[in-house]
């Protein structure tokens, strides 16, 4: 596994120290960061905020030099790139919202050719090929003529993501391309870059705090933290060994790897649960968001569904609900610490 990763490697960072200023004014972000970006994979970059993730990605670009170390593009080193070999090399998707509001979604996408055609060069056929390539590979030929003021966030999103294309670089990186984005678009947006770069052999770099989402599309996660070296791997041995929780600073939040999402740990004391798997998920959410301040007694929750029917039994006691809301408004009231109270 590590030949095949090390065959397909294009970007590599060693030892590498990042931050602002130089000299006696030099500012570390991040130091000791190692690591190789693969070809034909989708690795997302996760970290929270003010970690260094941009300041990482500015580096990779070659927009400021590293204070240490060394990164290689395509095993040469990044200093020996002039900035126009650099773009041809790596395209880069901002988060900034794009002004420009009289190009039609074509003419956008059009300058993604431009490391190779300068500001003022015209199209020649191989560059029209390309453009028409990314605009395919994008799906979005259905608004091709239209001016980018028109089109939605999602839409400008991938037409962002089809003028990276048209550069035809190795690595294509985004930073946090999802940011203003609703649900459907964002699940939609990182499956296309999974199969953009599994099926155009792109290296692709995605920042992102989605890690629900994250975790359904990257091949690769790289793990950023204050003080800590990078550290990657496959976002499902990262869950199984635990490694996923250093994304969290201390033991209140926690991924939960039955749950599949962070929770936060209250130490309390859990009813013993009959029911669907399903169900038995959503009761142990909701009980832990409403119940976790409560002292409840030992009790039993049972559950039967056609009709929805939810039972709790504590002691001889025992009362009925037709919804999960039901049942927990009344444990609210009947263990409420306020009631209980002189
Ligand atoms: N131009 C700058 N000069 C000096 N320090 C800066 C500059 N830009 C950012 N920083 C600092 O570098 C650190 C890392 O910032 P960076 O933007 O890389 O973090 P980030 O992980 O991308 O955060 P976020 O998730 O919020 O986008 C922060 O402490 C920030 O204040």
């Amino acid at each position: 596994m590590s030949y095949f990763r090390a065959a397909m490697t294009i970007l590599k960072g060693s030892n590498l120290k990042i931050g602002y200023g130089s000299g006696l004014n030099a500012k570390a972000v991040a130091d000791g960061l190692n690591f190789s970006l693969g070809k034909g994979s989708l690795t997302c970059i996760l970290g929270p905020n003010g970690v260094g993730k941009s300041t990482l990605i500015k580096t990779i670009m070659g927009q400021m030099p590293p204070l240490d170390g060394e990164i290689f593009l395509d095993e040469k080193q990044l200093q020996s790139y002039s900035q126009q070999d650099i773009a041809k090399k790596i395209a880069v998707v901002l988060t900034d919202k794009v002004r420009g509001g009289n190009l039609s979604v074509y003419q956008l996408v059009s300058l993604g050719r431009i490391p190779h055609t300068g500001w003022l060069g015209s199209l020649s056929q191989r560059d029209q090929e390309a453009v028409e390539k990314a605009i395919s590979a994008t799906q979005i030929n259905y608004i091709r003529a239209l001016p980018i003021s028109e089109i939605s966030d999602g839409q400008l999103q991938k037409v962002m993501i089809a003028r990276a294309l048209a550069q035809e670089s190795d690595v294509i990186i985004l930073d946090e391309p999802t940011a203003h984005l609703d649900l459907v678009n964002r699940i939609e947006i990182m499956q296309m870059l999974r199969e953009l770069a599994h099926r155009e052999r792109k290296a692709v770099l995605v920042v992102t705090h989605d890690l629900e989402i994250a975790i359904q599309t990257a091949d690769i996660f790289w793990l950023m933290q204050c003080g800590s070296p990078l550290v990657s791997g496959s976002p499902e041995d990262m869950i199984l060994d635990g490694q996923i929780n250093l994304l969290f600073p201390n033991e209140r939040f926690q991924f939960d790897r039955k749950l599949g999402k962070v929770v936060a740990q209250e130490r309390q004391k859990m009813a013993e649960v009959f029911a669907p798997a399903e169900w038995k998920i959503w009761i142990e959410l909701a009980w832990k968001k409403h119940l976790g301040t409560f002292d409840i007694p030992d009790g039993e929750i049972h559950v039967q569904t056609n009709p929805t029917r939810l039972t709790w039994k504590e002691g001889t006691l025992s009362a009925e609900f037709d919804s999960l809301s039901g049942l927990i408004d009344y444990l609210k009231s009947t263990f409420s610490t306020d009631k209980h109270s002189p």
